[in-house]
């Protein structure tokens, strides 16, 4: 009773012949196979839900809120810390705390606006430095996203040249852009029980992954030592504050879910090491992973979609040039007055699909859904673009056209169905109203500055690089 798909050999599963991409794999399944499918690789079970109906009933179902017990999903933290990659009260505790204080602290609030206002005031002053030239979009932009995010995790905020952030960003991007050798582990578990660990580390980059998660660790860590020297339990600043006076609120209690665990891991000589970490070091891990690289990327696929669709930038520059007079800043009040812009940020979020499967779930049993049985402990991913791009509900959806969500009277209109860039039901991105906020006061303030253009005699690529998790533009079309 499992759904239809590829089970391919015993041991190895299903691996396609040639040089499929992943992808493009999971597109010619869905097509295959319609609403669901599983396909074996390995040791585990992939089950893609590809129909709203099913991906609604599933996700809004707390059965269906866990998520799996792989490697791949906290390449950066212990996967028994943070809220992303963990289960259960645990998850649900840090997930309730972090979206309450985050949404305190700011997010999707007009609090956070003159935050917003004053990075992408500089960005737009760093971008006028390569105006006239053509080059990629600038690394900076990185810094302006994560000063945003951070001002409300940790009170800080960054030189747009810290060399220290940009590398531990760019350590980030190395590893993500390596996560299917990870993967490796997790579909074909037992190589760590029978392949040298030398060699285990050259199939899988293993030591690379926790050579990155160590350094990030040492610096979440110091911003937690530092906080614990100058804390007000009277005037908390930010995020780690509080997390800090409800640790020790609960710290009577045996089973608070704030305080911490001891981790195990082989070092390169294959002694274990034992130590110990509070879980405030995954929320940030979590918060930073989660919350830089998409923001980010969505601002550069707008930003190519306005060199690449001239007729919408000039639209764009239009009703942008009719409501921000003499270049007043924009603040999220402009939204109504700025529907195109709405419609074209929405337009974005849906072509880009950023999360193409979005993030594994998993159940603990195995589970009825649509007719069939969801083997427990199978890796349930959804293919966002069946219904992104889906003709039942976007009209000739190959189109990039922001009309889309106009009326005839011009005002925004919302999608109604089958438009979910930031997931559905119980582990709906935590993110979404600070994403939602920064790109809309972003992009809106890069329009007012700038028009962009494919460099002379070329057309910027549209196709994303075949990288795990993220649609992103390819590497040599990215950042300078
Ligand atoms: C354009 C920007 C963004 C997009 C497209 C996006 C998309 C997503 C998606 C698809 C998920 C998975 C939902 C699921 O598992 O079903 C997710 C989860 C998450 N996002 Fe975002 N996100 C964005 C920005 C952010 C930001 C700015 C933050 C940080 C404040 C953030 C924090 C998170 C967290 C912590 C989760 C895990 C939630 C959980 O497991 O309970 N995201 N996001």
């Amino acid at each position: 009773d499992y759904p239809p798909g590829p089970w391919g050999y015993p041991i190895i599963g299903y691996i396609p012949n040639g040089k499929f991409g992943f992808e493009a794999k999971i597109s010619q399944l869905r097509k295959e196979h319609g609403r669901i499918f599983c396909w074996k690789i390995g040791a585990r079970i992939l089950v893609f839900i590809n129909d709203i109906k099913l991906i609604k009933e599933a996700f809004q179902n707390i059965t269906f809120a866990n998520r799996p017990d792989i490697i791949f999903l906290s390449f950066l933290e212990d996967k028994s810390l943070g809220i992303v990659s963990t289960n259960g009260p645990h998850w649900h505790q840090l997930r309730r705390f972090s979206l309450r204080h985050l949404r305190d602290l700011g997010m999707g609030k007009s609090k956070i606006v003159s935050a917003i206002q004053f990075e992408v005031t500089e960005l737009v002053n760093h971008i006028k430095k390569q105006s006239g030239k053509p080059a990629p979009f600038p690394n900076v932009l990185t810094m302006a996203v994560i000063n945003v995010l951070w001002q409300m995790v940790a009170s800080k905020r960054y030189d747009f040249d810290d060399e220290n952030i940009l590398a531990m960003h760019h350590d980030m991007g190395e590893a993500q852009r390596s996560l299917n050798r990870l993967a490796f582990l997790d579909m074909f578990p037992w190589i760590a029980s029978v392949l040298p660990e030398a060699l285990l580390n050259k199939i899988t980059l293993k030591y690379k992954f926790k050579l990155v998660s160590d350094k990030m660790s040492k610096r979440f860590q110091a911003y937690i030592d530092e906080h614990k020297k100058t804390l007000d339990e009277n005037n908390p600043r930010d995020y780690i504050d509080e997390y800090l006076i409800e640790m020790k609120r609960q710290e009577s209690q045996p089973d608070s879910t704030m305080s911490g665990k001891f981790t195990y891991y082989k070092n390169t000589f294959s002694v274990i090491l034992k130590i110990f970490k509070i879980d405030l070091i995954g929320c940030i891990a979590d918060l930073f992973a989660a919350g830089l690289e998409t923001t980010s990327m969505t601002t550069i696929w707008a930003v190519f979609y306005l060199a690449t669709f001239p007729e919408i930038q000039e639209k764009v520059h239009k009703e942008i040039d009719s409501v921000l007079l003499n270049g007043t800043l924009v603040t999220i009040e402009d939204k109504s007055r700025l529907p195109y812009m709405e419609a074209f940020l929405t337009e974005v979020l849906r072509y880009s699909t950023l999360v193409p499967n979005g993030v594994p779930h998993t159940v603990m049993e195995d589970t009825k859904l649509g007719g069939y049985i969801i083997p427990k402990e199978s890796i349930i991913l959804t293919t966002t673009e069946s219904f992104h791009f889906n003709p039942n509900y976007f009209e000739s959806p190959e189109e990039f056209r922001p009309e889309r969500f106009l009326t005839a009277e011009g005002k925004f209109s919302a999608p109604r169905e089958g438009f979910f860039p930031f997931g559905i039901g119980k582990r709906q991105c935590l993110g979404e109203s600070l994403a939602r906020m920064e790109l809309f006061i972003f992009l809106t303030s890069l329009a007012q500055n700038f028009s962009f253009s494919s460099p002379p005699g070329k057309n910027i690529d549209l196709i994303p690089a075949d990288i795990p998790i993220i649609n992103q533009p390819k590497m040599e079309t990215r950042y300078c």
